[in-house]
């Protein structure tokens, strides 16, 4: 998309992204698409914020020229080190080598490590401003939303917050950058909580005090370097990530999450009655097969859902390997707070409760009940898994965590 003037003399220079893969390395986006916004603000002082991935290069030097010769840039701010918005440094310098890179003290050695650049860098302070001419940045510390290094810089005459990963979101920008023109936003917050839920959600309690450190702002734009910019309604994406930190002590919504796998369809069969069960309780859920979908997708509804039903055969004296790896990711990203149920079959000596138990200590998450049956389900199981589902949801429709 060519350049977007967001207010007058600011521009959104970035590109989208149809060919990476994974995003990470880990997290599937090239279905959606990704985009890596940039900003270029236009004044006396001539300033850049945030950069694009290193293989836009070309397209990006592009969108400049739409506004300035890269010769005239006075400041590249680089509000985060992670190399999605700071990989083309190093070219950009080439062709804007009077440039002075603005970062935070962390964010410099950072800077000499991955581009050996060791002039030309200015740190700032947390809360220091800096006069453009008619146009003032201020810079605002968030550490951790998402590395260390991160801050936030805001354009004080047009309110415009550019708040790099923080208020991102996956998904490419179709046809428009903004949330009051695009006509899909329910796809762009879909995809904010699964950026949400891959990326930031570690971090959830760095992301409750940054909210709070820039609550006294209150932005005309939220302008992320990632996905849809925030004119329209400003609030609406603060109060999202606010409610989605939340949730790491919350627990989630009152709804269920079905993790469900099989080796010859037994727990398939069971997993079925136990849906009946589910939906005669009137609880929301979601049913993922952990053979078959990218935990990216799981994590998601996983972060959402206050209720965590574990439907997987013992393998190997343990859980069947999917469920366990997305445990490990589980972990590994802070989802805490669950209610859980298993159910399962086994042949001999089952396992699969035994290491769900202590997935969940691990975890902090509560197992409330379980029903394991040897090879396929009797009459009187099905019977049972279905009571089970149904107990199940009543009791994550009312409990409070
Ligand atoms: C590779 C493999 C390992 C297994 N390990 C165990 C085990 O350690 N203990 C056990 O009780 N059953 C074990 N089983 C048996 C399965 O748990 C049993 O067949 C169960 O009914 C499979 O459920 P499913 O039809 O939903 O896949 C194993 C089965 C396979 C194929």
């Amino acid at each position: 998309m060519p350049r977007i003037e967001i207010a007058p003399n600011v521009f959104w220079i970035g590109v989208n992204d149809y060919n990476t893969e994974l995003f990470e390395g880990l997290w599937p986006v090239s279905e959606k698409g990704v985009s890596y916004n940039s900003y270029l603000l236009k004044d006396q002082k001539n300033v850049l914020i945030d950069l694009v991935k290193s293989s836009y290069f070309d397209e990006f030097l592009y969108q400049i020229k739409q506004v300035i010769d890269p010769r005239e840039l006075h400041y590249i701010v680089v509000n985060h080190m992670e190399p999605d918005h700071s990989g083309t440094l190093s070219l950009l310098r080439e062709v804007a080598p009077q440039a002075t890179i603005l970062c935070t003290p962390q964010a410099q050695p950072m800077i000499q490590a991955f581009y050996h650049l060791e002039k030309g860098i200015q740190t700032v302070q947390d809360g220091d401003e800096l006069s453009l001419g008619t146009k003032k940045l201020q810079f605002f510390f968030i550490p951790f939303v998402h590395w260390p290094e991160t801050m936030v810089s805001f354009e004080q005459s047009s309110g415009i917050l550019f708040s790099c990963d923080a208020f991102g979101g996956y998904g490419a920008l179709k046809g428009t950058i903004f949330d009051d023109q695009c006509q899909n936003l329910d796809f762009y917050i879909d995809e904010a909580l699964r950026y949400y839920a891959n990326i930031v959600a570690k971090f959830s309690a760095m992301v409750k005090k940054a909210i709070a450190k820039l609550s006294d702002i209150k932005p005309n734009v939220v302008a992320p370097s990632h996905g849809l910019i925030w004119r329209g309604n400003p609030q609406q994406i603060v109060e999202l990530y606010q409610k989605w930190a939340d949730f790491q002590t919350t627990g989630g919504e009152a709804g269920v999450t079905l993790l469900y796998g099989t080796m010859y369809g037994a727990t398939e069969k069971a997993t079925e009655t136990f849906m009946q069960g589910l939906l005669k309780s009137e609880v929301p859920f979601e049913v993922f097969d952990v053979r078959k979908i990218h935990p990216s997708y799981i994590l998601k509804t996983l972060w959402q859902n206050r209720g965590v039903a574990v439907a997987v055969p013992t393998y190997e004296t343990g859980l069947f390997p999917p469920l366990a790896h997305l445990l490990d990711l589980a972990k590994r990203k802070g989802i805490a707070g669950k209610k859980v149920v298993y159910l399962g079959s086994f042949a001999w000596s089952g396992g699969a409760k035994r290491e769900l138990e202590k997935w969940c200590a691990d975890l902090n998450w509560e197992m409330i009940d379980s029903l394991e049956f040897k090879g396929n389900p009797t009459i009187q199981e099905f019977q049972k898994v279905e009571e089970l589902g149904n107990r199940f949801g009543k009791m994550i429709k009312q409990v409070s965590i």
